[in-house]
């Protein structure tokens, strides 16, 4: 699903992400964890083509994300990656439906597929009753449940997660990764976290460790 080799990113003299190859399965959910400053955020930055690389090769569903035109890779984005962010980035002047049919009206689909894919998806996270509010009238935990409705709104082939939990209690934050778990065993869904947050690297199939650029270790410790 997503093969990464030999990703090289430097800034100045410094390779923030040195030599990194790894492969993630469909479905699979894989957090990365390391102390501040390893390498994490740059890595899943890259991952989603929201940067590029001085080096190496990234694939995602056999996509060489590297070989797009910039146009055929910000349609690439839109429709075959979600990202969930620390904050969640939703446009304030939107309702919550219309935040999460953003993706799919950007896709080129109508107006009412849209508000239907949507709805579905607000009820999927558990907000079917606070679809018409606004960003602001909303909780943290809720702005950040329709940032994932959001992520998930053209089927993407993965979703890319950096600090999710992190502006969120510890109760928010457990519904969160809850929801991860949810929709990977309901929708198969393939995940990527970055995280500091132990819990949610332990919910993972996988936890890689980065310093210094580079994975130093490998674990899988669902269920320990
Ligand atoms: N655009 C940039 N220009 C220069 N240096 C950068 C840039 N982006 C990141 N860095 C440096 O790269 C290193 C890794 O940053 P990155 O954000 O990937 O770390 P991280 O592991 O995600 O850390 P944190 O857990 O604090 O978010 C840091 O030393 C950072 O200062």
């Amino acid at each position: 699903m997503v093969t990464v080799r030999n990703l090289v990113r430097r800034f100045g003299a410094l390779s923030v992400v040195n030599d990194v190859s790894l492969d993630i399965a469909k479905g699979e959910l894989v957090a990365i964890t390391g102390a501040s400053g390893a390498g994490k955020s740059t890595l899943l930055h890259l991952m989603g083509a929201l940067d590029s690389p001085d080096g190496g090769t990234v694939r995602i569903n056999g996509v060489d994300v590297f070989g797009l035109s910039a146009k055929k890779q910000a349609k690439f984005r839109n429709e075959q990656l979600g990202f969930v962010f620390q904050f969640h980035h939703l446009l304030p002047e939107f309702t919550a439906i219309e935040n999460v049919a953003m993706p799919v009206w950007i896709a080129g689909k109508s107006r009412q597929e849209g508000l239907d894919r949507a709805q579905e998806l607000l009820e999927l996270v558990g907000l079917g009753a606070r679809t018409k509010h606004k960003p602001s009238a909303l909780s943290g935990g809720e702005q950040q449940r329709v940032a994932i409705a959001r992520a998930l709104a053209n089927k993407p082939a993965v979703i890319m997660a950096d600090e999710p939990t992190g502006n969120l209690d510890s109760a928010n934050a457990e519904a969160v990764h809850n929801l991860f778990v949810d929709l990977q065993r309901q929708l198969g869904q393939t995940f990527i976290l970055v995280t500091h947050n132990t819990g949610l690297a332990a919910m993972a199939d996988r936890h890689l460790e980065m310093r210094d650029g580079r994975i130093v270790s490998e674990s899988r410790d669902r269920g320990a």
